[in-house]
């Protein structure tokens, strides 16, 4: 019998495109990196260690951003030009069943590995948005338009490289951006090791500027179905209007708030505290939040061990509450801006999102008031009251402040929530951080201000200040040591709870700083207007240089280095006996780094000063397996 012969037929060859591997700039021309902002690395080829050549611990690696050729004392050894040097893994183009074209390695590929840019034709917002509505109605299935950055996408619809041709799917790699010679580009980075005849993928969620909506066939059970489901291109239905650049968003776009953010899990070792539970009354009833069941029924809280005081002084309501709302909403806010997707980035406290209030309107300013009044009342001193009194109202204008910035910058939080990590322009980055570290700081300066006067200035008897306000807080103090000698001082509005949110708010700023107070490190409550009253000058303290998305590790740092209790911290870690001067800096290196930095940010200037957290971000890679700062923020 003959056997009948089936010609197979080659794929038709994918549609023409112009093959590029460099970006082609239609808006305007590609940037010019100035000399000042070459950042040079510490490296030194060693011959014995071929890694020692910008490796994985090359600061501008750290940073995504590649050495510039004839500033990199690595010369020709450097590693770190990969785009430059066009440096691709090999790849092959397949057709594959109902997804059009696809890329396969074309050899083994390891985990990490850089496996080729993203190239195409630089545009605005504004024409990428104009070209994906004419490839629409052209009816071109294949889109191609990615993100840059909030301003810009890359098309690679006409001209691109090979980058073009991956498809979405259960992604084995991811888009990272890196800073090269001044200007962002799209890398395509390997999420895993690869073997070679394995299609690459990533996922097209964000990154992707589909027009029309295109059911996904990557058949993986966690897919939403459509390509780009979260991308812009869906996104782009829910915007109201723009007004130049800018775009308004209506209410169904989920805004972030950071009052919705509750913690979930908090670190055990920052309580401090072992054994039986203890109450405000001494007795041992069990510890409930009756009014946020989510923190009083987590089953990370463990009570805290305290020596109760002979007597109890009653103290104002939910400051410490609000205080931990207030410090671990913003770090979850700053965590949520900065923090890329997709990422295994280690948090400080872990969040849970709840749904936006309908119409999109923020929470902000809805949290419990703490009484200022009402304890204030309480102080028999007229100073102590007049002190606190003052940190409440620069808290008061801090919170003004920052709720003001947020209208102006809400715009960019929400470009930033569904976009990449750069999105938010520097300038208001830095507003917004600067306003969140004053805000920090007079919280942190009022809370410290009442708790340093419980402990140091007499109170009213209770008859006296319930007389004068009858609808005044019931106050409650329980004050004990705790087993490393900080003393610990825990508030209560007089309902027969104590907060996780009180306990680990307390914990981690009280302990610092009463344990500064007793050292006499801390003067909290310095009035800014007394500060050098008689001087014509202007001081400052010093700032934090941004070296690429750093900027969410800064305002942690500037942050930290305002909580003097943190710093006397590290230096009773540092002055541990066990480990020998000589050996700390090898032996601690991050809270070497940490100490001496956040020292550095604490000294008063006559100059402005810029200081650099490099130290910091290098030490942090000893301890998280490929530390990349622009990846794993926080
Ligand atoms: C960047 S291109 C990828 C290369 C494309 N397959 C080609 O032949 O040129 C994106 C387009 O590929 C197709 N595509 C990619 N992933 C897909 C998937 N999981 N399911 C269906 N189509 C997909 C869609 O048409 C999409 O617009």
């Amino acid at each position: 019998m003959e056997e009948e012969r089936v010609e197979q037929t080659p794929p038709p060859p994918p549609p023409s495109y112009i093959h590029i591997e460099t970006n082609d700039f239609l808006h305007r021309r590609h940037k010019r990196q100035k000399e000042e902002d070459i950042a040079v690395c510490e490296c030194q080829y060693n011959l014995l260690d071929p890694d020692s050549a910008c490796g994985d611990r090359c600061l501008n690696v750290l940073t995504s951003t590649e050495c510039t050729p004839g500033y990199c004392r690595c010369g020709v050894y450097c590693k770190n030009q990969r785009f430059q040097k066009s440096q691709y893994a090999a790849t092959r183009l397949v057709k594959t069943e109902g997804r059009g074209w696809g890329l396969l390695a074309d050899e083994n590929i390891m985990a990490g590995q850089f496996v080729m840019e993203y190239c195409g034709e630089v545009i605005s917002w504004k024409e990428a948005k104009r070209r994906s509505q004419a490839y629409e109605n052209q009816d071109l299935t294949d889109a191609y338009i990615i993100y840059l950055n909030a301003d810009e996408s890359i098309d690679a619809t006409k001209k691109g490289s090979l980058a073009r041709f991956i498809n979405h799917s259960q992604p084995n790699c991811e888009t990272r951006k890196w800073n090269v010679l001044g200007e962002v580009r799209v890398g395509i980075f390997a999420k895993q090791d690869i073997p070679i005849g394995i299609e690459l993928s990533y996922d097209y969620n964000f990154e992707w500027f589909g027009g029309a909506m295109v059911r996904c066939l990557c058949g993986a059970g966690s897919c939403s179905g459509f390509l780009g489901a979260k991308s812009r291109g869906f996104q782009e239905a829910t915007y109201l209007w723009e007004d130049d650049d800018d775009r308004f968003s209506v209410e169904n776009v989920p805004l972030y708030d950071s009052t919705d953010d509750e913690p979930t899990s908090i670190p055990k070792d920052i309580l401090l505290i072992k054994d039986e539970p203890f109450t405000q009354d001494g007795s041992n009833n069990s510890i409930q939040n009756t009014e946020n069941p989510i923190i009083a029924s987590s089953s990370e809280f463990t009570p805290m061990n305290v020596e109760p005081l002979n007597g109890s002084i009653e103290c104002g309501a939910q400051y410490a509450e609000d205080a931990l709302q207030n410090s671990t909403c913003e770090v979850a806010n700053l965590q949520s801006q900065s923090a890329p997707r997709g990422n295994n980035h280690t948090e400080l406290v872990a969040v849970k999102r709840r749904p936006a209030l309908r119409g999109g309107k923020a929470k902000r300013g809805m949290h419990k008031q703490l009484n200022v009044a009402g304890i204030c009342d309480r102080f028999a001193s007229e100073v102590a009251r007049e002190e606190i009194l003052y940190c409440e109202e620069m808290k008061n204008q801090a919170a003004a402040q920052i709720d003001g910035l947020y209208d102006e910058i809400r715009p960019a939080i929400e470009e930033h929530e569904r976009d990449s990590q750069d999105s938010v322009a520097t300038s208001l980055a830095e507003k917004w951080i600067e306003a969140s570290c004053c805000k920090y700081k007079a919280d942190f300066d009022l809370y410290a201000s009442i708790i340093k006067n419980l402990a140091s200035t007499p109170l009213r008897s209770k008859e006296d200040a319930a007389s004068k306000d009858q609808n005044g807080v019931m106050i409650s103090r329980v004050m004990g040591k705790s087993e490393h000698g900080n003393l610990l001082v825990s508030l209560s509005d007089g309902l027969p709870h104590y907060s996780l949110a009180a306990a680990v708010g307390l914990a981690i700023g009280v302990a610092g700083l009463c344990k500064a107070l007793h050292s006499s490190l801390v003067t909290p409550c310095v009035p800014q207007n007394k500060l050098f009253s008689n001087s014509e000058r202007l001081y400052y303290v010093g700032g934090l240089k941004n070296l690429g998305n750093n900027c969410f590790l800064n305002v942690i740092l500037q942050a930290l280095a305002s909580c003097d209790g943190f710093v006397s911290s590290l230096d009773n870690l540092l002055g541990s006996e066990d480990v020998l001067p000589e050996e700390k800096s090898e032996r601690m290196p991050l809270i070497f780094a940490l100490s001496s930095l956040i020292k550095d940010l604490s000294v008063v200037r006559d100059e402005r000063t810029e200081l650099s957290p490099h130290r910091v971000m290098d030490a942090l890679s000893f301890y998280v397996g490929h530390f990349n700062l622009t990846r794993e923020q926080a």
